[in-house]
């Protein structure tokens, strides 16, 4: 990804341009878990589907293999969309309600003609469920026969059916329930090392990413404000918002209660104020410490002494 950014229109009186996603930037190498954490609303799902091009980016550009994803033309991007997935929270959304689970393991291999004939997509189902750990029996059913976490297995024997090297990953276990959860956790990894596939991992569970990733970003009102690898970002963040992340995750695990760090996280920033100001001791009011960068930037926090 280089300098990717995604800004919706919002109002219906005035009309304002809305940054979801601000100028994000950085790699995913073949085989190798980045895990995206921050808060709701922060832009992790705007920035997955600015990768696939299921929105259209506003600027930047994203590579696939050395292939420029967002100026790939019809062929080419459906060619590409079938390396690169994505797989989201919601299982129940997932698949089409009408279809039989063989159906809709099988309709991307038809669609990108990746079987030549009915018995080596049956030999393929059959493999597909072995490797998510569904059995034959399942394959007659429809969605709603389903439990979320089977739902979740069917999803990613239909992404493994077209060989995917990359695989956006939105929250795929958030709705699942704890036990579910880390069995479906472990398909990802056990595929992972099979066929190398490299996962974009969101999720707001900090315990879950550092579980998955090599590498973790953490972004903020839609910028990336600290990146690197898991342990070191965990055990010792520079951002104060990493700080903050996992200081009150820890709180969270170690059963205490820490509702004033959560707090300070969700406080709204006065308009014109201190970006960074719920970090700063000074949090209450607008910062006016650094009058002349008026801009929220970097060099504000860097030079504001209530941090
Ligand atoms: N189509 C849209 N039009 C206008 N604003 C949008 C649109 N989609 C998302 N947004 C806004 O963009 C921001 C980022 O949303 P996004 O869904 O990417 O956040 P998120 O980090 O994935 O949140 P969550 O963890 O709750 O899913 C939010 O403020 C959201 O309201």
């Amino acid at each position: 990804m280089e300098n990717l950014s995604k800004s919706y229109t919002t109002g219906i009186f005035k009309k304002q341009q809305f940054k979801a996603v601000d100028d994000v930037t950085f790699t995913i190498a073949p085989g190798e878990t980045l895990g995206l954490v921050g808060e709701s609303g922060c832009g992790k799902s705007t920035l997955a589907r600015a990768i696939l091009r299921l929105i259209t980016p506003s600027k930047g550009r994203v590579f696939f293999k050395g292939r420029d994803v967002a100026a790939a033309g019809t062929r080419e991007l459906n060619k590409i969309r079938g390396k690169m997935q994505i797989i989201f929270q919601h299982p129940e959304t997932a698949l089409n309600p009408r279809l039989r689970i063989y159906d809709s393991i099988t309709e991307p291999m038809r669609i990108q003609n990746v079987v030549s004939d009915r018995a080596e997509e049956r030999e393929r189902v059959s493999a597909l469920l072995e490797q998510v750990g569904l059995y034959e029996e399942h394959l007659t059913r429809y969605p709603h026969e389903l439990s979320g976490g089977q739902i979740q297995r069917v999803v990613l024997a239909r992404i493994l059916s077209l060989h995917p090297e990359f695989i956006v990953a939105d929250e795929p276990t958030s709705m699942l329930d704890v036990s579910v959860q880390a069995q479906v956790l472990n398909i990802f990894k056990e595929i992972q090392q099979k066929y190398d596939i490299s996962y974009l991992f969101i999720s707001h569970d900090l315990e879950v990413v550092r579980w998955m990733s090599d590498c973790m970003a953490v972004m903020y009102k839609g910028r990336i404000v600290e990146i690197g690898p898991t342990e070191d970002v965990y055990q010792n963040p520079q951002h104060p918002y990493t700080t903050l992340l996992v200081d009150a995750f820890t709180s969270f695990n170690n059963g205490r209660e820490e509702t004033t760090e959560v707090a300070v996280m969700s406080r709204e920033i006065e308009p014109g104020g201190c970006r960074y100001a719920p970090f700063c001791s000074a949090a209450s009011a607008a910062c006016d410490e650094v009058p002349e960068l008026k801009e929220v930037t970097r060099g504000h926090y860097a030079a504001c002494r209530h941090v």
